[in-house]
């Protein structure tokens, strides 16, 4: 019995998901929606329909997991609690400082209709928040640092976006070199925000759009680039398609900590990714997060969870068995 998959917004992520989808075979595409004319929006797999958004909810007995693909600023915060209320889902909400009231809200949905929702899956937060926790779990004697880039945020590319005015948008972040050199040497300095990133955004806009109310309204933004060194750059379309087709992106988790009587050895763990495509790669953990969501609706588990409230083994399509074999 394969699990069927819906896929809510048809984006990077969205083509991302049917992507992975296709990875694995205990998985099924049954059904895609949009918010658009279904007609306009065209997918790559043969003989799965597209549905207006609105009619999702009158497709639930198709559907075991909904992967909620669409943007963390303004439309995962309405979709998932309201779509919790249908189907077992999965978003990948990155509004880090959100996401407490973002799990609240889905919980209270996700519970009164006894489904099992997962938020905030993908890299980070996603696997950089479980590669946290493990190191500070293991070495509570420590401290983490976690950088990003240089590449394209999908997050803050996608708030730009949402900006009355703007046609296109990519955002890079990219390490500071002084700060990735410090931690490398194995020091342990107190940094902020601004001394650990910058931001750099290449926006088309709309004809006869306010460049300078555009470009204030970035730099301004609370919770995506208000704390941050950013520079924006118009450019127009053509240049958009000719540049910054791919969106590669990538990162690192270190956490470096001490063990001993006297706390006098250093140990250091590294967690790296190094990505072609943001959202193949955010796509493929969210499809194991599906995975893991439907196994525990089966079990009764139901609820808003994080990737930290996953059993690992149910993120794979291996049995215990075949798992337990690997250990060995
Ligand atoms: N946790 C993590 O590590 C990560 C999280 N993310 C999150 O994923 C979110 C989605 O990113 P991404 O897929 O790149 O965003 P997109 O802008 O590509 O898509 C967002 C939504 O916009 C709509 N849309 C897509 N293309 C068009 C178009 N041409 N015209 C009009 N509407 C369109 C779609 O909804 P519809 O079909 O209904 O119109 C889609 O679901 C990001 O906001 C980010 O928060 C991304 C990467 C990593
Ligand atoms: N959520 C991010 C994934 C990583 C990348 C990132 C950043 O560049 O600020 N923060 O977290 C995304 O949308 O791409």
């Amino acid at each position: 019995m394969t699990i069927r998959v819906g896929i809510m917004g048809y984006g990077n992520l969205g083509r991302g998901v049917e992507c992975a989808l296709k990875q694995n075979p205990d998985m099924e595409l049954t059904a895609v929606f949009t918010r658009r004319d279904p007609g306009s929006v065209k997918i790559l797999t043969e003989g799965v329909n597209v549905y207006p958004a609105k009619d999702a909810k009158d497709l639930a007995d198709q559907v075991d997991v909904l992967i909620l693909c669409g943007g963390s600023a303004t439309d995962l915060p309405e979709q998932t609690p309201e779509y919790a209320k249908y189907f077992n889902v999965v978003d990948s909400f990155d509004t880090h400082a959100k996401i407490p009231e973002h799990f609240a809200a889905v919980d209270k949905a996700a519970r009164e209709a006894g489904n099992t929702a997962v938020i905030s899956a993908g890299w980070d937060p996603g696997m950089f928040s479980l590669n946290r926790l493990y190191g500070s779990a293991v070495l509570p004697d420590g401290k983490d640092y976690t950088f990003w880039g240089r590449g394209v945020s999908q997050g803050h590319s996608d708030a730009i976006r949402r900006i009355a005015g703007v046609k296109d948008a990519r955002q890079y972040t990219i390490p500071v070199e002084s700060a990735l050199e410090a931690i490398r040497s194995g020091e342990t300095p107190e940094l902020t925000t601004r001394q650990k990133h910058t931001r750099e955004c290449f926006v088309v806009a709309e004809e006869g759009a306010d460049l300078a109310a555009i470009e204030k309204e970035i730099v301004t933004m609370p919770n995506y680039f208000a704390d941050y060194d950013t520079t924006v750059h118009f450019i127009s379309q053509e240049e958009m398609e000719r540049d910054h087709r791919s969106l590669p992106h990538g990162g690192f988790v270190i956490r470096s900590g001490k063990t001993g009587w006297d706390l006098e050895h250093n140990h250091v763990i590294e967690y790296s990714l190094k990505l072609d495509s943001n959202p193949e790669f955010t796509s493929s953990v969210i499809v194991a997060c599906a995975r893991a969501a439907y196994r525990m609706k089966q079990e009764g588990m139901t609820g808003c969870k994080t990737i930290l409230d996953l059993p690992p083994a149910y993120l794979s399509s291996k049995s215990g068995e075949e798992l337990r074999k690997e250990l060995l």
